[in-house]
């Protein structure tokens, strides 16, 4: 995966630009200030002003952006405009949630093959994802060009399947399994935790009287 020169932080946030610039763009708007855009995506101007300069010139002050240029220009670097299919790994409770969950904020990922070993659901379709045997996995992901995949298998198979997946040529993982899992260094990780996420909510409710500071 390639390496960006830009900080993490800003990375981050270029989703949330880019989807607020591409509705004003379907709702036919042509300019947007950095004060506009910062009331819809809740990020002082600021920030905005500096995520923005590390792309350069993007806009003039007191003239607004141009929204189309600007969201042809994150739709780029957000690779929005190539589809990303993406390998499911365990179709269990959580597996169906996201099988079910279409990334409907993003029209240019899709999970497009599915892969477990329950004989129950192997061979079916699921959500309009084939369910693959996980011993197909590696050929399959190979054959398929796949390079992300989401890790929704039980704790104990999980580095086992993270081998296959490094094997397989994948080279990015969103692992929600609790295992810290390890991968060669060029190979990201991602790992979401419901419970962490939850617990650095319930954090800033009861120490900050402004939740503002829990949306940094
Ligand atoms: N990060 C979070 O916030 C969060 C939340 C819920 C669950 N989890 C974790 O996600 C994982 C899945 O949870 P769940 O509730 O969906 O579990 P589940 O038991 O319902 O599903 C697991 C699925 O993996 C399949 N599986 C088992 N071994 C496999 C293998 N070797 N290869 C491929 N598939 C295999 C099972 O057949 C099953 O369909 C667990 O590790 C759980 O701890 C994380």
């Amino acid at each position: 995966m390639k390496e960006m020169s830009i900080p993490k932080a800003t990375a981050r946030r270029l989703p949330l630009y880019y989807r607020y610039l591409k509705f004003l763009f379907d709702s036919g708007k042509q300019k947007v200030s950095s004060t506009e855009l910062s009331d819809a995506v809740k990020v002082d101007s600021a920030t905005i002003r500096r995520d923005f300069s590390y792309f350069g010139e993007l806009g003039k002050r007191g003239y607004g952006y141009d929204v189309e240029s600007l969201m042809n220009f994150f739709g780029k670097t957000l690779n929005e405009d190539i589809l990303t299919n993406v390998a499911l790994i365990g179709v269990g409770n959580l597996g169906h949630a996201l099988l079910n969950y279409r990334f409907h904020q993003s029209d240019s990922i899709r999970i497009s093959a599915a892969f477990d070993v329950n004989p129950d659901i192997v061979g079916r379709i699921l959500d309009g994802v084939p369910v693959y045997s996980a011993d197909e996995m590696v050929e399959q992901i190979k054959a398929q060009h796949i390079d992300v995949a989401i890790l929704t298998v039980p704790l104990e198979v999980a580095q086992q399947n993270v081998d296959k997946l490094v094997e397989a040529g994948v080279k990015g993982i969103m692992n929600f399994t609790p295992v810290r899992i390890n991968t060669p260094d060029d190979v990201m990780v991602q790992n979401v935790d419901l419970t962490n996420e939850m617990q650095t909510l319930i954090y800033f409710l009861s120490h900050y009287n402004d939740n503002s500071d829990a949306q940094e």
